[in-house]
């Protein structure tokens, strides 16, 4: 399998070139040259399969033969022993019509595990591999950053910066981040936004100089196999449900900001599985929800709300949407991306609009509603609800489709005690989140620059590149 850029500005490169690549150096988003297509009797062979199985086979697809199966299975297997159910990502039923995909059994109790287990090993094979370095840079709204953090800390030949936004993180999730004692890991806290977070590095990686010197790559959601990886759980919890609700129509409600988790769930879509909708849930930023309502993507003021981690107005992955919309056309997306940068928003005329509304539902959950969602559900059901997966469920709820609707559990409640004890309620916390309380942390507050941040880089990653070569200059050693 090869992969483009969204904007058409590179040659065609390899699964392993474009985990490396991370944003394409064009500037656009890498996607694969062509989706593979699943038939009706593929699908029903794969529904026996375990998420481990299942997630192998998809990978196949993905990764060709660039690395030898049996790594490839070994990597799988690795990354999801470390999670503490023994399905992965297990369904469970909230209400008649209505089930959640528990996405929130990995490390660091987040759906981001699933996709950063996964990636941090495909670095740490890579560097094995070819004896190179890997320095990684990211940005977080507190969930990428922790996830990322713990897939790779205590692995030779990697080392992490992550960038998040100075007290608008909960405290877990900061906790998550600043108490790893790794000198691997450093916690650059930026007096600004995630959405500033997310442009400071898209700028860093678009300085190619600068890129290639310290050899950066990506672990946010603009890098590919981030997508990739979380693909499988939509077929898996697809499987799970139908097996007990047959015939029936299946929809998923998705809670949103980066537009990744939903794009995964769209890409599966696009591969034969028969997902009737897939429903946009933000809070209220909700750039998405207005896009889907009115054909008009365009970023309004912040909001910090209960569900900080979707607190986004500028969706990394809607470029990699546009680009499957307007049928692959690489020409188009560049010339939509110019208009945004030139007049800040993005307009589709009412047939291109048509066709995102038969794919997508959209809605916007208010504090107030993910508050009440959270203490309803727990009053009827003693189910307690994050207040990400409580937008889903909300929007599931005022969307009534009709369907059986699969809402994407996100995270795990005690990330995001603030929310839950505004809702009225009290939970104890898990031994592996209780143990963060008073351990030492070490993070450091930065003006939100590029400058600013390209400064702790040099410093961070400077003395050891030069010492060991980029993968690039070794990559024929992997097969
Ligand atoms: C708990 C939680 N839910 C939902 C989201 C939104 O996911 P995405 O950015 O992939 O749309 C995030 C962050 O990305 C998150 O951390
Ligand atoms: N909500 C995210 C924001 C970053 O998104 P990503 O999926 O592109 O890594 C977070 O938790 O950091």
């Amino acid at each position: 399998m090869q992969y483009i850029s969204t904007r058409g500005g590179i040659a065609p490169v390899g699964f392993i070139q474009a985990v490396l690549m991370g944003l394409a150096d064009d500037g656009g988003l890498l996607v694969p040259e062509h989706l593979p297509q699943l038939s009706a009797a593929t699908l029903e062979q794969w529904r026996t399969l375990s998420y481990q199985e299942l997630t192998l086979e998809l990978l196949t697809l993905f990764a060709g033969d660039e690395l030898p199966r049996a790594d490839l299975r070994d990597i799988v297997q690795r990354s999801y022993a470390t999670f503490r159910h023994p399905d992965v990502t297990p369904v469970h039923r909230l209400q008649d019509d209505l089930y959640v995909l528990e996405l929130f059994h990995g490390p660091t109790f987040a759906f981001k595990d699933v996709a950063l287990q996964l990636l941090g090993n495909m670095y740490a094979y890579i560097s094995q591999q070819t004896g190179s370095i890997i320095h990684i840079l990211g940005a977080t709204s507190g969930d990428t950053g922790a996830s990322a953090i713990a897939g790779v800390s205590g692995k030779p030949g990697v080392r992490i910066c992550i960038l998040y936004p100075h007290g608008r993180v909960s405290e877990v999730q900061q906790l998550q981040m600043t108490t790893i004692a790794d000198e691997n890991v450093l916690n650059l806290a930026i007096e600004g936004t995630f959405d500033d977070a997310q442009r400071i590095i898209k700028e860093i990686f678009g300085d190619a100089a600068f890129k290639q010197r310290y050899h950066l790559r990506a672990i946010n959601s603009i890098n590919i196999l981030r997508i990739l990886a979380q693909i499988t759980y939509y077929f898996y919890a697809y499987f799970r449900v139908s097996e007990q609700q047959p015939g029936r129509s299946i929809s998923f409600s998705v809670p949103t900001g980066n537009f990744g988790d939903i794009f995964a769930g769209y890409l599966a879509k696009q591969m034969g599985l028969p997902i009737h909708r897939l429903i946009v849930a933000t809070n209220e930023n909700d750039i998405l929800v207005r896009f889907v309502q009115d054909g008009v993507y365009r970023p309004e003021a912040f909001r910090s709300t209960h569900s900080p981690s979707m607190d986004i107005q500028v969706a990394s992955n809607f470029e990699r949407y546009l680009y499957y919309l307007y049928g692959e056309n690489a020409a188009k997306v560049k010339e939509l991306m110019a208009e945004f940068r030139a007049n800040g928003l993005i307009s589709v005329p009412q047939a291109d609009l048509e066709r995102v509304r038969a794919d997508f539902a959209a809605r916007s959950v208010e504090n107030a509603t993910c508050l009440t969602t959270i203490s309803q559900v727990y009053a009827g059901s003693g189910y307690l609800l994050d207040p990400h997966t409580a937008c889903g469920v909300a929007a599931a709820d005022a969307e009534a489709l009709g369907d059986i609707t699969i809402a994407l559990a996100t995270a795990h409640p005690a990330k995001f005690n603030e929310a839950i004890a505004l809702s009225g309620l009290e939970q104890s916390f898990p031994d592996e989140i209780q143990a963060l309380f008073g351990k030492p942390q070490r993070q450091q507050v930065v003006p939100a620059t590029s400058e600013a941040v390209e400064q702790h880089l040099v410093e961070f990653f400077g003395a050891a590149s030069g010492v060991l070569p980029a993968p690039e200059d070794v990559l024929e050693t992997l097969t």
